[in-house]
């Protein structure tokens, strides 16, 4: 079966591919990442999540079926799970912030206003990278990653790389594709910027980890 998602993914792979490349999937990949960087990543993304987990609760709102909306309003309370593991394991005793980095702010931003004030399709589509990136770098950094018994990010890697998230990423991208389906040429197009623009957003959230991305003023 071949949808829309699988069309804006082909359209989208520079984006995927410059992540693969980026500095902190390989690093991370060789568990040579340095825990500074690492760590400031674990804090940003826990500010990311606990506004996604409202974008998540937003958009399950608006969908039509109620399996649509228990399926996300269940992804939103999963990430209540994620966020307590990572916590645990790696934020545990270390000094946080509770202040985004530009970026994180950028994208949660881009985020509840596409959820609140677009369409559904539209909104639908600026949320689903954030299942299917996080899903093919998982998949990506298990199937090349060497040093599986030592990597210190394991935990990390195998909580994207799993198969529990596969299946979430599954439905996600069957209900998106089911909206696309009966949607209009013009809000098809309006899904396509979405979801490019999104996918950017992820390369630049690892990007701004990497560059520990501080406030110009
Ligand atoms: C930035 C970002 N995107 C997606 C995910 C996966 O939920 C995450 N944890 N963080």
């Amino acid at each position: 079966m071949s949808g829309w998602n699988a069309t804006i993914a082909k359209k989208t792979d520079y984006i995927l591919e410059q992540i693969k490349q980026h500095p902190f999937i390989k690093e991370l990949m060789a568990g040579t990442l340095s825990e500074e960087v690492f760590l400031f990543y674990i804090n940003q993304d826990a500010l990311y999540l606990s506004e996604y987990k409202k974008v998540l609760a937003t958009i399950g709102v608006k969908c039509a079926e109620e399996d649509e909306t228990q399926f996300f309003l269940d992804a939103a309370t999963g990430i209540i799970h994620v966020e307590d593991a990572l916590h645990q394991l790696f934020l545990k005793d270390k000094p946080l912030t509770k202040e985004p980095s530009p970026t994180c702010e950028l994208y949660t931003s881009y985020l509840a206003r596409m959820v609140n004030t677009s369409s559904v399709e539209e909104g639908l589509a600026a949320v689903l990278p954030c299942f299917t990136i996080y899903k093919l770098i998982g998949d990506y950094i298990l199937a090349h990653q060497t040093n599986t018994e030592d990597n210190p990010y394991q935990n990390w890697i195998n909580t994207y790389g799993g198969e529990a998230f596969a299946e979430s990423v599954r439905k996600a991208v069957a209900i998106t594709d089911r909206y696309a389906a009966a949607a209009s040429e013009e809000v098809v197009r309006r899904m396509d910027m979405a979801f490019e623009k999104a996918s950017k957003l992820e390369w630049m959230f690892w990007d701004s980890a990497y560059q520990k991305e501080a406030w110009k003023i």
